[in-house]
């Protein structure tokens, strides 16, 4: 062995520099483009952070007007892309549905491989615009429903929730919607984003991209805690249950979904902003039963662990309450974070180094066919 100092799963490395967003655990503050995610997720709309991790600045009303309209004008799905997902078997995870669909609306783009800012961005619109309509698509003909065509007067977390329920909820569902779009779009060189990275490294399009970070978002350990964390709680089922349930779970060894994080150790900066978004849910729902599980889980895991909850946490059982399927909370990340991702392709296209580490040979010693 040499004395190379190996960081397992890159813990701690800094790999590049990013001017997207910044993640101060010691501070418990995220910056998109400099401003606080909070005031963000207080004032803006979901279209308005996308410009801004797209362009470092927030838009003009004339800017954000132009965005509006090229959104709004690339939600219908392709009939392709609509037989794509009917042909999708039903057993298929949700996640693969986006994965393949996302890679047919690549494939459908003539100039996918034009790496220019202009056509990352017309690339990167189209993708905002489509994957809203592809995910609350599959939500419905899961549940043998027909597809609801998008209302070009809605803003976008509005259509979404249009695409998916056949009609827009109440303002205070509508609200924690966008507050969670907002605080899922972007977080530094989280997994996927990595994954983006390294892709758009080789000089490869923004839609393998993508295809490849969506891949990297569904495992558990990342953007498929959100559903693990309700699968959990439903198992648990009510509070008084959740102590033992916790022994046991942590007796057994398993990873506690929706708590720790690689890099905030002292908690998650979105977490105080979503947990309220999920309070006027639980207000509005009058589920004072699923708020007393949450915080009985919470508490037990604080208690026997000290390991505090990330914003998977309080976002799966938003996103139920909501009246999505389990299955489709990761898609919903994925449609949020297609933004962050698309930011990172072209800060990484603009400045490209091919990603490619070492790795230290622990295998045979040379050897030879005898
Ligand atoms: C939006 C997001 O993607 S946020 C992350 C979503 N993922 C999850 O919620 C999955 C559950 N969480 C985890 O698995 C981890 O906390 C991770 C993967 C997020 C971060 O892990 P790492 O930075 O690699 O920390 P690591 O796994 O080494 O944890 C350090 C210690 O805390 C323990 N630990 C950390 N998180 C958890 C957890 N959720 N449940 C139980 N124990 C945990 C580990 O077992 C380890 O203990 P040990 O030192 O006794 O072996
Ligand atoms: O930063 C991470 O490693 C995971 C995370 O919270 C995110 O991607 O939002």
């Amino acid at each position: 062995m040499s004395d190379t100092e190996i960081r397992k799963g890159l813990d701690g490395v800094v790999a590049d520099t990013t001017a997207i967003s910044k993640v101060n655990p010691e501070t418990n503050s995220l910056l998109y483009r400099g401003y606080p995610v909070q005031e963000l997720a207080e004032r803006c709309s979901f279209e308005e952070v996308a410009w801004l991790l797209w362009h470092s600045e927030l838009p003009t009303p004339d800017e954000l007007a132009g965005l509006q309209e090229t959104e709004r004008g690339n939600r219908a799905l392709s009939d392709d892309v609509r037989d794509l997902i009917d042909k999708t078997p039903k057993t298929t995870h949700p996640m693969d549905v986006v994965r393949t669909a996302v890679s047919l609306v690549g494939a459908q783009d003539p100039v996918a491989d034009d790496a220019s800012e202009e056509a990352s961005l017309a690339k990167s619109v189209r993708l905002l615009a489509q994957i809203p309509a592809l995910v609350a698509y599959d939500q419905r003909r899961r549940r043998g429903e027909d597809l609801v065509p998008p209302r070009p007067e809605l803003g976008y977390a509005e259509n979404f929730l249009h695409m998916t329920f056949g009609e827009v909820p109440a303002p205070v569902v509508v609200d924690a919607f966008r507050v969670s779009l907002i605080l899922y779009a972007e977080h530094s060189f989280n997994a996927s984003t990595f994954t983006a990275r390294v892709i758009t490294s080789t000089m490869a399009d923004l839609y393998s991209a993508v295809v490849g970070a969506v891949g990297a978002l569904k495992g558990p350990l990342h953007g498929g805690a959100n559903e693990a964390v309700m699968n959990d709680l439903e198992e648990i089922g009510s509070a008084d249950r959740a102590e033992d349930w916790l022994d046991e779970a942590l007796a057994n060894k398993r990873k506690i979904m929706g708590f720790g994080h690689r890099v905030y150790k002292k908690g998650d900066s979105r977490v105080p902003t979503m947990k309220s978004a999920l309070d006027s849910l639980v207000e509005h729902y009058d589920r004072r039963d699923l708020l007393d599980l949450y915080s009985a889980l919470e508490e037990a895991m604080a208690s026997r662990k000290n390991i505090l909850p990330n914003l998977d946490y309080p976002s799966g059982p938003a996103y139920h309450l909501m009246g999505f399927d389990t299955a489709t909370f990761t898609p919903l990340f994925v449609a949020s974070r297609v933004v962050g991702w698309t930011a990172h392709v072209m800060e990484q296209a603009g400045d490209n180094a091919l990603i490619r580490p070492l790795s230290e040979y622990n295998g045979p010693d040379e050897r030879h066919l005898s």
